[in-house]
């Protein structure tokens, strides 16, 4: 990289002191949260921001990254800092992914098409979720050659799978995020309180709309009967029924990397490295599917023990600013996704809103690196870290 990202933002910031703009979106993390407040209604709103339960979990994932103090160091040549990661074999400009995140449409109108372009701007590979608003193949479109993985909502109906890797892998996805915490939806009290359900509005079944497995079960064609395929959606979304053996289903439908989010107990990281997969991501799905569940961040460091060396590990949940992505780094995560602000990004100001979110974390992100004397993203270590209790 030419320049540091982190000095080249702060650098365009305050060139406008002469001439503000504006119509100036937010810096501050809290304040995007705000603008997403103000303009979407309480149903997509507490959709995005709320999680489950009493929210214990998505309180405690915050709460582990504030745990974790930084301890910088001093005098150690911090001209340059490199943020790019190898993942899967692969170089990519900086250590975080969008997380994927489903039913867009609610959020903003550009929806997944707006953020996967801001991904594609960044360089950020796109992570695009089986239950987008629109078809895979559309955010594929939208993307050009950008880095872009698909990640499967394993449906109740093996064929719907099967049909779902092949259309990914045909459409330039490299690689495969199987998602295991959500078999089901999670008692979720805001939703249930403004009966806010967008996929029995037909939301988010955009894969499925267009997918030949989905429509051969079907009597009707969705435009035809809405009301028939949605209620066939309910039907086959999740699947409670899935083990480790089922892994090997994966394994023999597809030839990309295989990665399993959603793993929090050492036992699990081992049981996914003895089926080989290629990589895991440490999340507790933001708060949103097991309320109580432990920090994903306060997990981290049992499962790098437990199998660092064995696989790639990634992780989310709770990311907020730079210095959360040198901590879950410095705990040992190859590179984090990134979620909830990337969404009110979107829901401020679309394409434009995501990429500012990540440039400013990113360029945060960079400063921080710098002022705690760290070169490079993958260098960071442990000691860099203390724990409070
Ligand atoms: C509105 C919303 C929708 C989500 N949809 C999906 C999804 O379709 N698939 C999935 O694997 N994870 C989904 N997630 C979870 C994210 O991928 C990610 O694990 C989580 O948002 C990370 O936590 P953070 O929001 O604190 O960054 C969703 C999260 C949100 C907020
Ligand atoms: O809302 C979610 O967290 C989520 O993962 C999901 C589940 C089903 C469809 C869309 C999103």
């Amino acid at each position: 990289m030419e320049n540091n990202i982190g000095n080249d933002i702060q650098y365009q910031i305050y060139a406008t002191m002469h001439n503000p703009d504006p119509n100036r979106l937010p810096v501050i993390h809290e304040e995007w949260e705000n603008v997403a407040r103000e303009k979407l209604q309480d149903g997509p709103y507490y959709y995005i921001a709320g999680g489950a339960g009493g929210e214990k979990t998505m309180q405690a994932n915050l709460q582990a990254f504030s745990n974790q103090r930084i301890i910088p160091r001093m005098l150690r040549n911090v001209d340059k800092r490199d943020l790019s990661v190898r993942l899967l074999g692969q170089k990519y400009p900086f250590p975080i992914l969008q997380a994927p995140i489903g039913v867009q449409s609610i959020i903003h109108e550009e929806g997944e098409i707006g953020s996967a372009k801001a991904s594609a701007e960044m360089g950020v590979p796109y992570i695009a979720s089986s239950a987008s608003s629109v078809p895979m193949e559309k955010i594929a479109e939208a993307m050009g050659d950008a880095p872009r993985w698909f990640q499967l909502y394993w449906s109740r109906d093996p064929e719907i799978t099967a049909s779902f890797l092949r259309r990914a892998e045909k459409t330039g996805y490299s690689a495969i995020v199987v998602t295991l915490d959500t078999p089901m939806m999670a008692w979720r009290e805001h939703d249930l309180k403004n009966v806010y359900l967008p996929f029995l509005a037909g939301e988010g079944v955009g894969n499925y709309f267009t997918d030949p497995a989905f429509l051969a079960k079907l009597d009707q064609s969705p435009q035809e009967d809405p009301q028939s395929a949605i209620m066939h959606w309910t039907k086959i979304f999740g699947n409670t029924g899935l083990t480790w053996e089922s892994i090997d289903f994966l394994r023999e439908h597809t030839s990309l990397p295989i990665i399993l989010k959603g793993i929090l107990h050492p036992e699990d990281a081992k049981l996914a490295v003895e089926k080989g997969v290629d990589g895991i991501i440490v999340s507790n799905h933001g708060g949103r599917q097991v309320d109580g569940a432990i920090g994903a961040l306060d997990v981290l460091p049992d499962i790098v023990a437990a199998v660092g060396d064995k696989t790639e590990i990634l992780m989310d949940s709770g990311i907020r600013r730079g210095s959360d992505i040198m901590k879950a780094m410095a705990l040992g995560a190859k590179a984090v996704l990134v979620g909830r602000p990337l969404m009110y990004g979107l829901a401020a100001a679309g394409q434009k809103g995501v990429k500012e979110v990540m440039q400013n974390m990113l360029a945060d992100l960079d400063i921080t690196m710098g002022l705690a004397g760290q070169s490079s993203v993958s260098n960071l270590e442990a000691s860099l870290l203390r724990k409070m209790e």
